[in-house]
């Protein structure tokens, strides 16, 4: 009896021990740095893990405090960060043109589902960020263009005529074959089945949630698991690598200059990996968005079939070429008509960025000294993060008339609305940190939109096959962030054009 007593009661000594260490632990992750003075008035939020609402309804939360700041602007917390929210026309020009303010390291903290490459360092990642940039100039995306245009042709004449096809499926897997072909290794973009094993590792790895961001360094399952696929595709990289190696085969990829640059197997790995997570995801979803917008809207879709049918005429005439399909047509275009002659379908791209990209854009102040808000008396304090939601210029009336309806038209001369502010459009950055993929994203939709349209009828259908009668569904601006897919499922039924 008093063994079981003493068992007892050293047994909730150590339950009592492991819960407190557990306590203090999970406090510490969420230890923060005292708010500076100067820093816009805070927002509402719970003690310790702060304004969780930043996270699960964000649109109302930035309303509400931004409606209860006089100046327009308000600070919160979440978890162990201290964020000050901007908003406005002032404060827009200070978040983006602010030298003190960086890009990368709040990505890593607020976004939390990129691979690190400042893991290793600032100067290697700055190096990495500088030849990435490479890949994606135009003589290096000239240089591949025959790739691009044969994958694409591929990927068209594998849809089967009538039956529903899903384009954030089908779509996207030919944006990661793409993003393969310019930052990663043609082993993964020539192997069919790798490919699709290898993109489904990647929206494995693009995953995150306000958990996760809040308790960064917890090794959580989720998060376990991003490791784990994380090591898989290092495996497969690795194993190529190490293939050529052996073989002293070459290649014409950014795998083999960067071999040739004396890179050791596991920065190639995680440089490729880096790379391809930046460019596939929003390109890939956007991609399909397009096709469904232009499917949804007649008007354009017959607008933008007479731009590509117009080039396709004018190519068949220079070539004299009579008999050639138009996909054969268009594997003879040059990177400067593929660049110039689809201004409509850029147009579409544009727009469907502004609506489908739940964008919030994140700095951290890595300067020694305050960052002014300007328009206000307010600071960023150093080592303070910065976010500005996109949707508050994006989805402001009195900038973009009906912010919610897709409508290309307004940026055509005469409209223009995205030129009425400063930094009025946002959807490929501005100011310090424009995105260095633009050129390549604008191509890879170039592409399948073009190719798509000179091939096949289309129109929008549920998965069964059912017509469309809905307006598209309006992506989630709530949650997390980046290019949505829509939450219910949209198809196109597609048919080859006579
Ligand atoms: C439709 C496709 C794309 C969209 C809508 C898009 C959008 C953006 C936006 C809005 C930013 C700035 C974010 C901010 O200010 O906080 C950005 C930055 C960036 N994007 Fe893109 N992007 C796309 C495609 C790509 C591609 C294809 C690549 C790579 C090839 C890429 C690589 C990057 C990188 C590395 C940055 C960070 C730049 C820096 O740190 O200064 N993006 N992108």
């Amino acid at each position: 009896m008093v063994a079981i007593t003493l068992f007892s009661g050293w047994l909730s000594s150590v339950a009592t021990l492991f819960v407190s260490t557990s306590l203090i632990y999970f406090l510490s992750l969420l230890r923060r740095a005292p708010w500076k003075h100067g820093a816009p008035k805070r927002a509402s939020g719970w003690p310790i893990v702060g304004s969780i609402d930043f996270y699960r309804c964000r649109q109302q939360f930035w309303r509400s405090e931004k409606n209860k700041s006089a100046s327009g602007q308000f600070s919160f917390s979440y978890g162990p960060f201290n964020i000050v929210a901007l908003s406005g026309h002032a404060a827009r020009e200070s978040f983006y043109a602010s030298r003190g303010l960086d890009l990368l390291p709040a990505f890593y903290k607020l976004y939390a589902a990129a691979p690190e490459i400042e893991f290793f360092g600032r100067d290697l990642a700055d190096t990495f960020l500088q030849t990435f940039k490479k890949f994606v100039q135009r003589d290096y995306l000239a240089a591949n263009l025959g790739n691009f245009v044969s994958d694409a042709s591929k990927s068209l004449a594998a849809i089967k005529p009538n039956v529903p096809m899903d384009p954030f499926e089908h779509v996207f897997l030919l944006i990661y074959q793409l993003s393969h072909r310019s930052l990663g290794c043609n082993d993964i973009a020539d192997d069919p089945k790798l490919l699709r094993y290898t993109m489904e590792i990647v929206r494995a790895i693009d995953w995150t949630s306000g958990f996760q961001i809040m308790f960064t360094g917890l090794p959580t399952i989720p998060r376990i698991k991003k490791y784990l696929a994380g090591l898989k595709l290092y495996r497969i990289m690795n194993k190529i690598l190490k293939e050529r190696q052996r073989t002293g085969r070459r290649d014409t990829d950014t795998m083999q200059v960067l071999m040739d640059q004396g890179y050791s197997n596991t920065l190639i790995s995680c440089f490729i990996v880096a790379g391809i997570f930046a460019a596939v995801t929003n390109t890939g979803n956007q991609a399909a968005w397009v096709l469904c917008h232009l499917a949804q809207n007649r008007d354009w879709y017959d607008r933008v079939r007479e731009e590509v049918d117009a080039v396709v005429a004018k190519q068949r005439q220079l070539t004299g070429d009579k008999d050639a399909t138009a996909l054969q047509i268009l594997q003879q275009l040059s990177m400067e008509s593929w660049e110039k002659d689809f201004p409509l379908v850029d147009l579409a791209l544009r727009e469907s960025i502004r609506l489908n990209m739940a964008g919030v854009s994140f700095r951290l102040n890595v300067a020694p000294e305050n960052v002014e808000i300007a328009g206000s008396k307010e600071i960023i304090p150093p080592r303070t993060y910065a976010v500005y939601d996109m949707d508050d210029i994006h989805l402001d009336a009195s900038i973009y008339a009906d912010p919610r309806k897709w409508d290309p038209s307004r940026y055509l001369p005469g409209r223009e609305e995205h030129k009425k502010q400063a930094h009025g459009y946002l959807g490929w950055g501005s100011g310090l940190h424009p995105c260095p993929g633009q050129r390549f994203a604008q191509l890879e939709v170039t592409l399948t939109t073009v190719m798509f349209m000179a091939n096949y009828d289309f129109q929008l259908c549920d998965k069964v096959g059912r017509q469309w009668t809905e307006p598209l569904p309006f992506v989630d601006h709530d949650g997390l962030l980046g290019t949505k897919r829509p939450k219910e499922l949209v198809h196109l039924k597609c048919v080859p054009r006579a």
